[in-house]
């Protein structure tokens, strides 16, 4: 269970967020979504200590920690693969710097290759494979972080409808097979509404939580079922309202 609790971030004395509080229960998919340049990723490198936080605190299973650097996987907007790694080296860099089992490590990134559809392509470097097939190897470099919380930054923004899809989908999975907690980040309202189980929709800066929704509706869910068709709109409806905040 992650609490954030009067969390405020301001960048040249204006503020980015402020007095954010947010409850993340563990196991669930929770999906922040907001208007470009509200403030959502500077809440993700808050979080992780990329930039540290202005005031507020963090509890991380009942422990407050100064942030969730070494507790959490993130995973960018961007890749972020070394270019000169293979993608398996690159899948492999969280468990080389913590030392682990390189065979063990091994195997679960080859299971994860195969899984993704990456087979084939593990001696290949970054700028030898598609957009997709980087973020899916990012995907699988998040996983080898082996953390209970990952935190995603719209991960699925660059690619393609069908990637996207495909993409998607391995999302779910992360929660049902691996058991994770998931933040992740979206503008997309359709793929907040297949992914999540809980939605919080943020206003434009300053960042401000306007409406938290739960999604009982099993997965994998339609767009045209017509609960999500009524909770899109309401969310749309939201999202306006927040721009005006
Ligand atoms: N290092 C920084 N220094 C000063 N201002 C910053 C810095 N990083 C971000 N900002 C500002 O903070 C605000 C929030 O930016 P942020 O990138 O967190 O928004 P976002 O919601 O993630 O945007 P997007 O959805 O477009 O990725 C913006 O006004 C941005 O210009």
């Amino acid at each position: 269970m992650l609490q954030i609790t009067d969390l405020a971030k301001y960048y040249n004395g204006q503020p980015v967020f402020l007095g954010l509080d947010l409850q993340l229960p563990a196991g669930r998919f929770q999906v922040l979504l907001g208007p470009s340049g509200c403030g959502k990723t500077t809440l993700f490198n808050t979080l992780t200590g990329v930039t540290p936080a202005d005031e507020g605190t963090i509890t991380w299973q009942g422990q407050t920690v100064p942030h969730l650097g070494s507790l959490c996987a993130y995973m960018h907007q961007k890749d972020l693969l070394l270019p000169w790694f293979s993608l398996m080296d690159n899948a492999l860099l969280p468990a080389r710097t913590r030392g682990r089992d390189m065979a063990g490590a091994r195997g679960l990134a080859e299971n994860l290759f195969s899984r993704l559809g990456l087979d084939g392509y593990e001696s290949h470097r970054p700028n030898q494979v598609s957009g997709g097939m980087r973020q899916r190897c990012a995907l699988v470099r998040t996983l080898m972080f082996d953390r209970d919380l990952i935190l995603l930054d719209e991960p699925l923004s660059a690619l393609d409808a069908i990637t996207r899809q495909r993409l998607q989908h391995l999302l779910l999975l992360l929660q049902t097979e691996f058991a994770k907690t998931i933040l992740m980040i979206t503008h997309d309202v359709d793929e907040a509404l297949l992914l999540a189980d809980d939605i919080f929709v943020s206003s434009s800066l300053p960042m401000t939580l306007i409406r938290r929704i739960q999604l009982n509706q099993p997965k994998p869910r339609a767009f045209d079922d017509p609960d999500l068709l009524h909770i899109k709109a309401d969310i749309l409806a939201h999202l306006v309202k927040g721009e005006a905040v």
